[in-house]
């Protein structure tokens, strides 16, 4: 089947001496959404960097629909949207004027551009605040600016690091309901989340990363089946998987 995102043999972080991550492969399709999950420090946030092109692994590939970053750099970083866990805006900026740099840097053609920023703007409840400075809006306010940005090109694949915090019960619906959608119409989606009740009922497969190792990765069924007792949720299997004293689950 083909992939959207495929890493291979990942090692990368901060310090060669000192690596974060550590042999990772795994991949995600067209059509999927991929959990990532992992305690406070496991690395999420670093995988992504190296997905980005802000880090280079030191051993491993990555590459996007068969792209690495030095094959084709301006391919490969028009390929993604990201989500960042802490919105980054420029406070001086409206928010439609940050749709509409988000536009043209991904080069969306007007008519679309139009059409998509409108529905987004709705779909998010931002109308009333797109000629709003972003350093006038609230903190779940400037996240929706960031989600709207990712989706605004309709790129293959979709970055999404704990997208959650600060968007009220509304926004984290419509969330979810667009990944659902563009899902549907074939994109991928990598999504790290602690929210794992979500991350349960959203994704089709999870990476469960532990010390910058994958522990267990697949469908429910199988990090249940990799979990000590086969417990029955992602959130008990989860548990068994990085808790240091139980289960029989591999261990950094
Ligand atoms: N800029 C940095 N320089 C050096 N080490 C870093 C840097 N950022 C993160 N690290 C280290 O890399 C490891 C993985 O951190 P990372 O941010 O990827 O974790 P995470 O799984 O995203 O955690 P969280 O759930 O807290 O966001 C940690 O040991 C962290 O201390």
């Amino acid at each position: 089947m083909d992939t959207v995102l495929e890493v291979k043999q990942l090692t990368g972080g901060y310090s060669p001496r000192r690596p974060v991550l550590h042999e990772l492969s795994f991949d995600v399709r067209p059509g999927e959404m991929v959990g990532l999950l992992g305690l406070n420090g496991a690395g999420k946030s670093t995988i992504i960097k190296h997905v980005l092109g802000l880090m280079k692994p030191h051993r491993g590939e990555v590459m996007i629909r068969g792209v690495s970053l030095e094959q084709d750099p301006q391919t490969y970083r028009s390929s993604y949207g990201y989500v960042p866990e802490t919105p980054v805006l420029y406070d001086e900026l409206t928010v439609s004027e940050h749709l509409r740099l988000g536009g043209m840097a991904y080069d969306v053609a007007e008519p679309d551009y139009r059409a998509r920023s409108e529905r987004l703007l709705r779909e998010f409840n931002m109308t009333p605040k797109r000629e709003a400075f972003s350093g006038h809006l609230s903190k779940g306010m400037k996240q929706k600016v960031m989600i709207m940005n990712a989706l605004l090109p309709e790129p293959p694949l979709y970055m999404i690091d704990e997208p959650f915090l600060g968007l009220d019960p509304l926004g984290i619906r419509s969330l979810l309901e667009r990944l659902v959608q563009v899902k549907e119409a074939g994109a991928a989606v990598l999504m790290s989340s602690h929210i794992l009740a979500t991350l349960e009922t959203y994704c089709d497969r999870f990476l469960v990363l532990h010390h910058g190792r994958l522990v267990a990765q697949g469908t429910l069924d199988d990090v249940r089946r990799a979990a000590a007792g086969e417990p029955d949720t992602l959130e008990e299997a989860f548990y068994r998987l990085v808790s240091e004293e139980g289960g029989d689950g591999p261990l950094a």
